[in-house]
């Protein structure tokens, strides 16, 4: 019954501080860590649990509370203890698309079916990550490589994956929705989270500009409705909002350096900590070090800096164009932390010319005192 189902979908002695940083569910600057720590390490759980009691979709699907608690906590702990691609990872981009779909002009785009597909394919799209890249994968001959034929091979694990959790009746949290709804909440769960292979980056870029502005073309206009509405993009077709949620969910997944410098570090240390893993795998098995997994000649910043240009900076611009204003925040924490990675570059070059190799803080201020003399 109801009464057996706590506020946030887990038991935590630190309720009421879970409670304080769920306030900050609809927010961009949410602390995932913070939340995790305080939810027992349910991070996705809570997350998910919160976002689909917050938009009523419990009720709207007929949802059994404790159905959903039973897929999210069996979800959850399918995720491995990896760095980067662990649970808390899902549960960060499943807060971003959630509050993606909150902006003004998605008020009157999305049905609650596409809702409910798109926060489901954002809390899956890397359950059971064994922490390699798909070339891995498929340059060890992978088990996983042998039964995807080497095509997208995490995206379909992970798909394969959380819909055979779904067949456990206990956790078949969509048993009330028709077989009509089953299907697109399959075929969209499907569609999204294949679009996460980074190897579709490219396609998705290509197509984003000219689909962004027939887009802008038809955003209806009414001139006698209130600003808020004046702005929501409406799309007849399934196919154009599925495309739209595609783009979103690779946004999300690609949104660590749009978020405050203190998480988005966290985040660079976790995925650089998983691509020197690789590394180390790579480097003991006499096989080519894959780009950024070399530990002994890592780039840090460089990396960064590479990837927020070549990649990151490009999708979100695409994306802020479309939904301008309302995206400016992430354009400023991404140009912010770009700034603060060619800091760290140009302070490391200087350090270096000083007389000793050491580049501790500390040798660098008593450096400066003496040039204060
Ligand atoms: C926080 O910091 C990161 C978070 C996630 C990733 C992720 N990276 N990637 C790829 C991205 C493109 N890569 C580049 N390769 C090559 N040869 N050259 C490049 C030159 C400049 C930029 C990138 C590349 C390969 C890895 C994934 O596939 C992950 C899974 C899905 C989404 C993003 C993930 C990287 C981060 O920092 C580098
Ligand atoms: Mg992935
Ligand atoms: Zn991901």
């Amino acid at each position: 019954s109801m009464d057996t189902i706590p506020r946030f979908g887990t038991e935590t002695p630190h309720e009421a501080k879970l409670a304080e940083l769920m306030d900050n569910i609809d927010a961009w600057g949410l602390n995932i860590f913070d939340v995790h720590n305080y939810s027992q390490s349910h991070s996705l759980t809570s997350v998910m649990y919160t976002i689909f009691k917050k938009r009523n979709l419990i009720e709207t699907f007929r949802i059994s509370p404790q159905k959903l608690i039973n897929y999210l906590v069996t979800l959850e702990s399918h995720y491995l203890d990896v760095p980067y691609h662990c649970s808390i990872h899902a549960a960060d981009v499943t807060q971003a698309i959630h509050v993606l779909l909150l902006i003004p002009s998605f008020e009157n785009t999305f049905t609650d079916l596409e809702i409910l597909a798109a926060l489901f394919a954002a809390a899956i799209h890397d359950v059971d990550h064994p922490g390699v890249t798909n070339q891995y994968l498929i340059n060890s001959d992978n088990e996983l490589a042998l039964m995807y034929n080497d095509t997208s091979v995490l995206e379909n694990h992970s798909l394969a994956v959380a819909f055979k959790l779904l067949q456990n009746e206990d956790c078949d949290f969509i048993e009330n929705l028709s077989d009509e709804q089953r299907k697109i909440l399959r075929q969209i769960s499907i569609d999204m989270v294949l679009a996460t292979d980074m190897s579709k980056h490219g396609a998705i870029m290509q197509t984003i500009q000219s689909f962004h502005q027939s887009l802008k073309a038809k955003q209806c206009k009414d001139s006698n409705s209130n600003s808020s509405t004046n702005d929501s993009l409406v799309l007849t077709e399934q196919k154009e909002r599925v495309q739209l949620l595609r783009e979103m969910l690779h946004c999300a997944d690609l949104s660590n350096p749009t978020k405050h410098l203190s998480i988005y570090t966290q985040w660079v240390d976790r995925i650089m900590d998983e691509f020197h893993y690789q590394g180390d795998r790579e480097r003991s098995a006499g096989m080519p070090i894959s780009p950024m997994c070399n530990r002994r000649t890592a780039d840090i910043e460089m990396a960064q800096i590479g990837f927020i240009q070549a990649i990151v900076e490009p999708l979100w611009q695409m994306w802020a164009q479309l939904v301008y204003p309302h995206c400016q925040q992430m354009l400023d924490n991404i140009d912010s932390n770009r700034q603060w990675y060619e800091y760290q570059i140009s302070n490391r070059s200087s350090r270096n010319n000083t007389s000793d190799k050491t580049t501790s803080q500390s040798h660098d201020s008593k450096e400066q005192d003496k040039l204060k003399g």
